[in-house]
């Protein structure tokens, strides 16, 4: 430490100790001096420990200096402090006194008069037990509920309505009745045996407790002149938060707690539903005693949405709360095999519908996928094929190895998943790869179909995006709805553009889709539970990423159609159209057309299907029926043969071939 430094310690700690100083003065000389040794200490003049060992002492002595309440050497902070906080701190509500108490009640005009009217002079006992008696939900039944107040009663009182009653008389009546209802059952008894004219149409409040605040002598809730508590309670307590105020206002905690907990289960639920035990006894309530109005705050808010929604209260009271509770989620449903898919995005038209009526509820979006963007999960499940002609296995011409593999793996272990277990498991990849034009993209349609999955048919170019991160996101988003979607087929179609050779030139993002893809095929993601497939197609086996084509485990070559698929192209075809071909001729055609994918036979019999119409007279296109029009002849397979020529070259095939040895698992 500097010498500066410390003659000005030094002369300090003299003041300090002289006893010159007043308490004011001494405090501020340690808080100085605290302050020198955090300066002394951030200037490196101190060692760490010196610092806190000083800092230590003289904030000690500051404390004490603070805290002592001997007026010569302490300034009795602590004390200040808790009278200024007491003078200027609102105290907490549960040590807010009423200044009703359960002697001077008794003494109000109105009270008074009530107990007049009821010729009951006996004031040793506040309320009489029978009258005092609480109904708490349930123990409506027990008690009658007694819960009329008198308008000439109140008007005894200072705002001469008992709607305009200070809350806090209906606080110490709340605390009253609570306090004789933890006076036991004995009481409970007496009040039943009590004789007194009762009024069973007593409602429960909203949170099934109805105060009494005295004997009624009206019978009928419609005799003129009485004033039903029930009126006073859904003027006074039908909303949530008046309600809530008659109990916060409500002087002793333990008091308020022998409110909630006196009942059964039962009475301690409030705004039950209508089907519900409370929501039935209400209606039954008000249909025993028509003049009974009486609605609790949820009764009240369905009877708002109906006025509000006509065309919703046309359906009826249980139409309108059906309408508030919750809709389940599409993939919570138990679906069959062949059931169809129910998204987990409200369609367009209940958006519309939700967006006119604020009370209905959205559709939950599933657990597992609350942390996609619903942007996101749109577009996924925009993907998913719920559409387009059904295309069955016969209509797969040829293939019979491929068919009878993918049956195998895909379609039955849908079905039968308690069979297809363990070993037996499908694989979670498929790779149908083959020259353009063979059927690859029609057998992926054929299990869209068939295997009851849902089938998500995603074009490699809906999974990357021009936002960096989309990318991985939508394919994480993909298995993660796939997943909710059990069993699911993922069909990607031209899988290469998405899962070619990473290489090094390539763009991070697309590499980073590339990885995630892969994580989520592997199985690191996908449990060994989950019946998600992945099916991918391509044209161009050779670029596939090894990684990728190690994960598609099952790889089927999907070739050229040999002869007798070709024949059976050709058949099925003109079976649709006014064809004449002799069987020789159709051997002719079938072996003229060596090479030639399932495209361009289809291709071919399109050509020769307008053969008969090029016949046609120009001067007769506009009259003629097609009836006259001549039936498709071996004559117009000749001509076409002449423009359609095979699309795929035998290097290409060789190409295929060479790959089906190496990776195919195909024969
Ligand atoms: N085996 C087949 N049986 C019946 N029709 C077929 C067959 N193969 C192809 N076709 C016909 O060819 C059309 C195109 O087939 P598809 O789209 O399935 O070919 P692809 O293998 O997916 O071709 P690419 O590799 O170019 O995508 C089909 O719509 C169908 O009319
Ligand atoms: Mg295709």
């Amino acid at each position: 430490m500097s010498s500066a430094h410390l003659d000005e310690w030094q002369r300090r700690s003299f003041d300090i100790s002289s006893g010159t100083y007043t308490p004011e003065q001494t405090a501020d000389a340690y808080r100085a001096h605290i302050l020198s040794i955090q300066y002394a200490w951030a200037n490196a003049e101190l060692s760490p420990a010196g610092a806190a060992s000083l800092f230590r002492t003289y904030t000690e002595r500051y404390a004490a200096v603070l805290d002592s309440d001997d007026q010569r050497t302490g300034l009795n902070n602590y004390a200040d402090s808790a009278l200024h906080l007491a003078r200027n701190q609102r105290n907490h509500s549960d040590k807010w006194e009423s200044s009703l108490t359960v002697e001077n009640v008794f003494s109000l005009p109105c009270v008074q008069k009530m107990m007049q009217s009821r010729g009951d002079n006996d004031s040793s006992v506040p309320v009489d037990p029978a009258d005092a008696d609480i109904i708490v939900g349930g123990e409506m039944s027990q008690s009658h509920g007694k819960g009329m107040i008198d308008t000439s009663a109140a008007s005894g009182c200072k705002s001469g309505h008992p709607s305009t009653w200070p809350m806090r008389q209906i606080s110490a009546v709340v605390e009253r009745t609570a306090g004789n209802l933890s006076s036991g059952a004995a009481e409970r008894t007496r009040s039943k045996d009590t004789n007194l004219p009762s009024n069973s149409n007593a409602p429960s409040v909203s949170a099934g407790v109805t105060p009494v605040l005295a004997h009624n002598p009206c019978n009928s809730p419609a005799k003129p002149g009485c004033f039903p508590y029930s009126s006073f309670a859904s003027t006074n307590l039908s909303s949530a938060n008046n309600y809530h105020s008659v109990f916060s206002s409500s002087t002793n905690p333990s008091k308020r707690k022998n409110v909630y907990s006196s009942g059964t289960e039962s009475n301690r639920t409030s705004f039950l539903p209508q089907g519900s035990h409370e929501g039935r006894d209400s209606a039954r309530r008000r249909e025993e005693f028509p003049g009974n109005n009486f609605k609790t705050a949820r009764e009240q808010l369905i009877v708002d949405q109906q006025k509000k929604h006509s065309h919703q209260s046309q359906r009826g009271p249980s139409a309108t709360v059906s309408t508030i509770t919750k809709k389940s989620l599409g993939a919570n449903r138990s679906r069959g095999a062949f059931s169809k898919f129910v998204s987990p995005m409200p369609r367009q038209e209940e958006e519309s519908r939700t967006r006119d009526d604020p009370t209905q509820d959205t559709q939950p979006i599933d657990e597992r996928l609350k942390n996609f963007e619903p942007k996101i999960i749109e577009l996924i499940m925009s993907e998913i094929m719920d559409h387009g002609p059904p295309v069955a296995w016969e209509d797969i011409a040829g293939l019979e190895f491929a068919k009878a593999t993918i049956k195998e793996i895909v379609v039955w272990p849908m079905l039968r998943p308690d069979i297809f277990t363990g070993l037996r498991g499908p694989p979670k990849g498929i790779l149908l790869f083959g020259p353009p034009g063979t059927g690859k993209t029609l057998i992926g349609k054929c299990i869209a179909c068939q295997s009851g999955a849902t089938f998500f048919s995603i074009s490699a170019s809906s999974l990357t995006s021009k936002w960096v991160g989309e990318g991985e996101k939508m394919v994480r988003a993909l298995f993660a709805i796939a997943r909710c979607h059990q069993p699911a087929v993922i069909f990607i179609d031209e899988i290469d553009s998405l899962l070619s050779q990473r290489t090094d030139g390539e763009h991070d993002s697309s590499r980073r889709i590339k990885t995630e893809f892969l994580v989520q095929l592997d199985g690191a993601a996908t449990s060994s539970e989950d019946r998600i497939l992945v099916v991918g197609a391509t044209n161009r086996p050779q670029e596939i990423d090894e990684a990728a084509r190690r994960r598609l485990a099952k790889r089927l070559y999907i070739p050229l159609p040999e002869a007798a698929a070709r024949q059976q192209i050709v058949t099925k075809l003109m079976s649709q159209e006014k064809s004449q071909l002799e069987s020789d001729e159709l051997e002719k055609v079938v072996s003229s057309t060596e090479g030639f994918s399932g495209a361009d036979m289809t291709q071919l019999c399109r050509e020769a299907a307008l053969g008969p119409i090029r016949s046609i007279q120009l001067s007769d296109i506009a009259t003629i029926t097609p009836e006259q029009v001549r039936p498709i002849l071996y004559c117009d397979f000749q001509e076409a043969l002449k423009t359609v020529r095979p699309s795929v070259s035998k290097k290409d095939l060789e190409l295929y071939e060479n790959w089906n040895m190496t990776f195919g698992c195909g024969r």
